[in-house]
This record gives C-alpha cells, structure tokens and sequence, in this order.
C-alpha cells in the first residue's frame, strides 16, 4: 500500500480550491509504490495524481525534482510536472506533510516486458538524457558508489541472516566494482530508478516517465546500467532475456547514441547497480517487519542478477 497519511475529503476540496482545477468529483488512494503517499483525484476540469511526500523524499529536495520535471516536460518527455495554484506555488502542504498536485498521465506499468517495449523504454531513458543535457540542477547522489560501503557496514552480518556468506560476498563485489570504477564518463543528472514501475505505457509506446525522487548527479551510463538490470531479468533475477537486453540497448542507441567505449564501461555499472539495489533491499528487508503493510523486494533477486554480471558480459 502508498498511503501512509490520509487526506480528508473536506481536506482536499479545500486544499483544490487554491488551483484552477475544478471542483473535487472524486479520489482513491493509489496501491502502487512504497515511498510516498498517492492519491488520484478526478476534478470537473481533469484527472490528477496528488502525491504527500512520506520520509524518504527531504522538503529541502523538493524544488529540484519540481524544476527536473518541468524542464524535461517542457523539452517534450513524457513526465509529469507539478500544477501550480492561482499564485504559482508548486510545493504546498496538506495534512501536515509536503504535497503536489501532479499531472496524470495514461498507461500502465508492466510486468514482463517485450522486446518491443524495451525498445521503446530504451529510447524514453536516451530522449530523458538529451533533455537533462542542459540542466542546471544538481543533486549528489546519496545512494551511488560511495554510500555502498558505509550501508554494507551498517546491515552488517544481519545480511548472513538472509543468505549465509552475504556479507562478505557483497563486500567482495564492492571492492572489485569500486576498482574498476569509470574514473572518468559523462555524467548529469540521471533518474536512477527507471524500472518497469516507472514507465508507464500504453502498447508499445511509452506514455510517462515518474517517479523521479531519486534523481541525483551521477554518470550517465550509470542510468542506463541500472535500467538494465531492471528490465531484462525475470522477477528473481534468475533469468537474463537477451532479446529484452539487446532491445533496449538498441532503443538507447538510436536515441542517445552509444559508443564502444560506453559499452565497455556498462559490466561494472551493472554490478555497481546490483549491489546498490542489493544493499538498499537488504537494508529494508532487515529493518521492515514481517507484518508491515508494505511488500518487503527481495534483495537477492538483486544478488542472483549480479552473478549473471560477473559470469558474463550481457552488453
Ligand atoms: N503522474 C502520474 N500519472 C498517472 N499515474 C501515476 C502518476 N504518478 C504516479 N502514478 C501512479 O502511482 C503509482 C505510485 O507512484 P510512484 O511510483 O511515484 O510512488 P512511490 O511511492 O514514490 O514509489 P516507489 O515505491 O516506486 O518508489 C504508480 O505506480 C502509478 O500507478
Ligand atoms: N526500484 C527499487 C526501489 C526504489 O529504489 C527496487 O526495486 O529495489
């Protein structure tokens, strides 16, 4: 479930009455998602998505991923900026959190993707780097390759508990894939968590980008790395589809560009993402309860997907 703070109708007519959207017609708390609180409300002029930002989003990082989205909206992506009231406020809140009203876009996520949709999902991500190409913005990213060692050290051999040897199997990892590391490569501003729930589409056809609040400054590649490992694997990570894998390298290519030598840096980005999203996994499976409300992901479906990298190279 994604509402962990509940918006009153009373609430909300009010809280709409600063935008020039309509009156309220109706709202349903969204399932999807774990970070935020989501609602979509239908108002006489349109449909919105209103979201209430939980603990894991800073207020202070609000106004970058409020300029992000407007930026790339603005250069044709299909992403969703925020509404501004009568008085061109963006950032507002309600029921003692931070909140926007954001645009609804169309589509769905899915599950299993095609080929074709990989494809199309691979040039969304290389159309997402052109438009950011020329944004100011900059945000560090508080989960890239200098945080992994420090949340290795904080699980700690919980992680055992998990799988015996974890620990000190991800230790081994981190220390290869930090000596490999590009010490050079283009970097941006990426959007760092482009999986499958992020895309939405209708078809074959992409039709929104979300869910940008792990936006941050890293290298570019590093987004098409972690995008990789989370489109061309079965649910468990036990399965590489090189179709999928090949499609949407090929969808970035033709929409980015993609060269040998960025082709040559993409293993280690991949192991350095299986590891990032290993750890952060691990460190929610060990700190949520059993019984919380919210699916815990498994983290070695994350390890099993870094072992195909290690094995092979899938680029
Ligand atoms: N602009 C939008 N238009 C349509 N649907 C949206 C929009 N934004 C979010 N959604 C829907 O709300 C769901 C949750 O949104 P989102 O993924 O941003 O939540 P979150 O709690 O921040 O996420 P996560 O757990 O993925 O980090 C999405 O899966 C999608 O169904
Ligand atoms: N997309 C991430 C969650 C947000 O970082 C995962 O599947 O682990």
């Amino acid at each position: 479930m994604a509402v962990y703070t509940h918006v009153s109708a009373e609430a909300l007519a009010a809280f709409l009455l600063r935008f020039d959207v309509g009156e309220l017609v109706s709202v349903k708390g969204i399932a999807e998602g774990v970070e935020n609180s989501n609602y979509f409300v239908e108002t006489t002029a349109a449909r919105f998505v209103l979201t209430l930002y939980e603990k894991r989003v800073a207020a202070g990082d609000l106004p970058f991923f409020l300029d992000l989205l407007d930026h790339v909206a603005a250069r044709g992506v299909a992403a969703p900026p925020a509404v501004a009231d009568r008085e061109g406020r963006v950032i507002h809140e309600l029921e003692g959190r931070p909140a926007c009203l954001i645009r609804f876009l169309p589509g769905v996520s899915v599950s299993h993707p095609t080929p074709a949709q990989a494809r199309a999902a691979g040039a969304a991500l290389g159309g997402l780097h052109r438009a950011l190409a020329d944004f100011a913005g900059a945000r560090p990213n508080d989960l890239g390759l200098d945080a992994w060692a420090p949340l290795l050290a904080r699980c700690g051999d919980a992680l055992d508990g998990i799988e015996p040897g974890l620990h000190a199997e991800l230790g081994r990892a981190l220390a290869a894939v930090t000596a490999a590391w590009p010490q050079g490569g283009d970097r941006g501003v990426i959007h760092a968590d482009l999986f499958p729930d992020n895309v939405l589409m209708l078809g074959d056809r992409v039709t929104g980008l979300i869910d940008f609040y792990f936006a941050c400054t890293d290298l570019r590649l590093y987004d098409l790395a972690v995008t990789h490992t989370a489109w061309c694997f079965d649910a468990h990570g036990e399965r590489f589809d090189t179709g999928v894998g090949d499609a949407l390298l090929a969808g970035y290519a033709e929409s980015y560009g993609l060269t040998d030598d960025d082709r040559a840096a993409l293993p280690v980005l991949a192991r350095g993402a299986c590891i990032r999203f290993a750890l952060t996994r691990g460190w929610d499976w060990l700190n949520t309860p059993a019984d919380a409300l919210v699916t815990r992901k498994d983290p070695l479906a994350y390890v099993r997907r870094l072992h195909h990298y290690e094995r092979e190279n899938l680029f």
